[in-house]
């Protein structure tokens, strides 16, 4: 326990370290507006003392009134009248800063945002598909809208420091022994609030898996894409217990602590109030003795109590500071998260036109997450202009091929060249740009018709020609032509005036994106599954005059797409098994044939 503690505190202490790099972050979104709030909260905190002094002065006045001692009037209007100023500019302080803190928050939060999205967009797909760097994307993605709070805890806590400074030196002036006793009185609670913060950041943390779990069960509950299934399976009961059973655990877990954190913090902070009576009485016999002014009592001990409640809220506060300055970790940790695949420093241009192909030189490939290889040991050169069919049964490592080849992924043995060189020495960004694939899981974007096909090429989103063009060669324009805005129509359900498509209908829309771009090489992955016998064939005879004289891999299950590729490469459970023309791999009567007669035989 007592190892626990000083482990806590020292976590919480060295969570402050991040707090410059937020500031800085903070000041980038708006320099003028950081400023200007920092100005306005150091005016502002000089407030408390003047309106203290200034009520001082006027009772101290009315009493000299009172006593005859005095008659002229002058200077107590004067003081009720700066009473008046001070409450007047302290309430406008109040407004400017609550307005500068909300303003400069969602700039933060907008361009925090905007950095995540970009630095994600450069991660590797890999570091995607591991639930533990999910988690921590997780965890950032939240950070970036919390952690504006973040921002007014401390800016707050600047300012009440500068305060307690201020009505520091009023009391010293009177009584510097006040203010120890003030000071011992908020420690216990200050150590309370620490210990707790640190516990429900630890929770809140070790949670992370599940309380993306119930996101996710919350998603699939209530969404119109699984409504379908969840309706025909009656999966509702399944749903809800399940979400029940999780959140109920981990709200059990997080009422323990907080009813011990209530527990303990009323107890603490009743020896903070403890010693304020105490100081309070102390003051009064000095009153009543005469030694100081019943002006002077009233100063000193509203002067006391504010300090008071500013201690307490400071110590408070920075428990609250420390846990979200904790959190903050996980924000930078994301960011420091860098991708392996990336462009050599020295890249070499990538040919204007291949002329050697591509070629696997024993290549293996494991995913990361995975104990076994998903290619094993490839060889097979893929010439300039050739069309390439990938034949396999399900999990034969075709998909996995064409990712290697785009360099999402990157050879676990092995290499890949293109015209002799790495694959790895070319900018990957021209290497992407000069392959075109058209995934058999393509994103049904919830965009325009036109922006759907422009994805394929997004520099060209303006180029409507270009659209059309690509939409014709696809037959996407036969789509097109079925809606009511045409290239402006949204597609899918998410929002307003969306129009959902059929299977079919998408898989022309995503086949556009293929044409947006002049690739040399282009790759699709079952392109026509859904497409019905009639448009599979248009489309493919549209599709041999765009590959004319590129290359071209096909992956697909159906022979008569097949059948059409120059080569047919067999893979089975990762490797090469058989490689030829259609003729060849007849003729050699090996599984191709086998598996090519079959779904004859199936179509008789
Ligand atoms: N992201 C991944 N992480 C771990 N393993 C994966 C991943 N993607 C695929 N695999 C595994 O790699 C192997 C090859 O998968 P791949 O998707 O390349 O097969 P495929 O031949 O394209 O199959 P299909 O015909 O079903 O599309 C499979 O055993 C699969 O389980």
């Amino acid at each position: 326990m007592a190892d626990d503690k000083k482990r806590s505190f020292r976590e919480q202490f060295e969570a402050l370290r991040n707090l410059p790099r937020f500031f800085r972050l903070i000041w980038k979104a708006s320099p003028g507006m950081t400023l200007a709030n920092a100005l306005l909260r150091l005016l502002k905190s000089a407030v408390p003392l003047l309106v203290l002094y200034v009520g001082k002065e006027i009772i101290d006045t009315i009493l000299l009134l009172i006593d005859g001692e005095s008659t002229d009037t002058t200077y107590l209007w004067t003081m009720v009248g700066l009473e008046f100023a001070l409450a007047i500019v302290s309430d406008l302080m109040n407004r400017g800063i609550t307005l500068l803190d909300s303003l400069l928050g969602d700039l933060f939060a907008n361009r925090t945002s905007v950095e995540l999205i970009e630095h994600a967009a450069r991660l590797d797909l890999y570091q995607f598909e591991q639930a533990e760097f999910y988690d921590k994307m997780e965890r950032a993605r939240r950070q970036t809208t919390g952690r504006t709070v973040l921002m007014s805890q401390v800016l707050t806590q600047m300012q009440d420091i500068v305060t307690v400074l201020f009505l520091a030196g009023g009391l010293i002036a009177f009584n510097a022994w006040l203010i120890l006793i003030l000071i011992v009185a908020v420690i216990p609670s200050f150590l309370g609030e620490t210990h707790f913060n640190q516990r429900t950041y630890s929770l809140t943390r070790s949670w992370t898996p599940e309380r993306r779990e119930l996101d996710y069960l919350r998603y699939i509950g209530a969404s119109d894409q699984m409504a379908k299934e969840v309706k025909i399976f009656n999966l509702s009961g399944f749903i809800t217990r399940r979400f029940a059973d999780l959140s109920d655990r981990y709200y059990h877990a997080n009422r323990k602590i907080a009813i011990r954190r209530a527990a303990w913090g009323s107890g603490l902070s009743a020896i903070g109030t403890l010693s304020y009576y105490g100081a309070y009485v102390f003051i009064i016999t000095q009153a009543v003795g005469g030694i100081i002014t019943v002006g002077t009592l009233t100063f000193l001990a509203g002067s006391f109590e504010r300090m008071r409640n500013r201690l307490q809220g400071i110590m408070n506060r920075f428990s609250r500071i420390a846990e979200g300055a904790m959190y903050l970790q996980d924000l930078f940790e994301f960011f420091e998260i860098e991708p392996t695949i990336t462009s050599a420093p020295d890249s070499l241009p990538f040919p204007t036109a291949i002329q050697q192909g591509f070629v696997f030189e024993h290549v293996s490939f494991k995913y990361p997450n995975s104990e076994h290889w998903a290619i094993r040991n490839l060889s097979f050169q893929l010439r300039p202009g050739e069309k390439l069919a990938l034949v396999g049964e399900n999990g034969a490592g075709k998909t996995t091929l064409v990712k290697l080849l785009a360099r999402l992924y990157e050879p676990t043995e092995g290499r890949i060249l293109i015209d002799g060189v790495d694959l790895r020495a070319y900018s990957l960004t021209e290497l992407r740009n000069n392959i075109g694939i058209i995934f058999q899981d393509y994103i049904r974007f919830q965009l325009k018709a036109g922006e759907n096909i422009a994805i394929g090429n997004i520099g060209a989103l303006e180029d409507s020609l270009a659209i059309e063009e690509a939409a014709q060669k696809s037959l996407a324009d036969t789509v097109v032509d079925t809606l009511p805005e045409r290239y402006d129509q949204i597609l899918g359900k998410r929002f307003a005036k969306g129009v959902d498509l059929s299977g079919g209908q998408w898989q022309k829309i995503a086949l556009a994106r293929a044409y947006m771009r002049d690739a040399q090489l282009l790759i699709l992955d079952e392109p026509t599954a859904a497409l019905d016998a009639r448009a599979e064939h248009e489309v493919f005879q549209r599709f041999s005059e765009l590959i004319e004289g590129k290359a071209a891999v096909i992956i697909s299950h159906r022979f008569s797409t097949v059948r059409m590729a120059d080569r047919i490469l067999f893979l089975e459970h990762g490797q090469l098994l058989e490689l030829g023309s259609h003729e060849e791999l007849i003729a050699k009567d090996g599984k191709y044939a086998e598996l090519f007669h079959l779904q004859a035989q199936g179509y008789d």
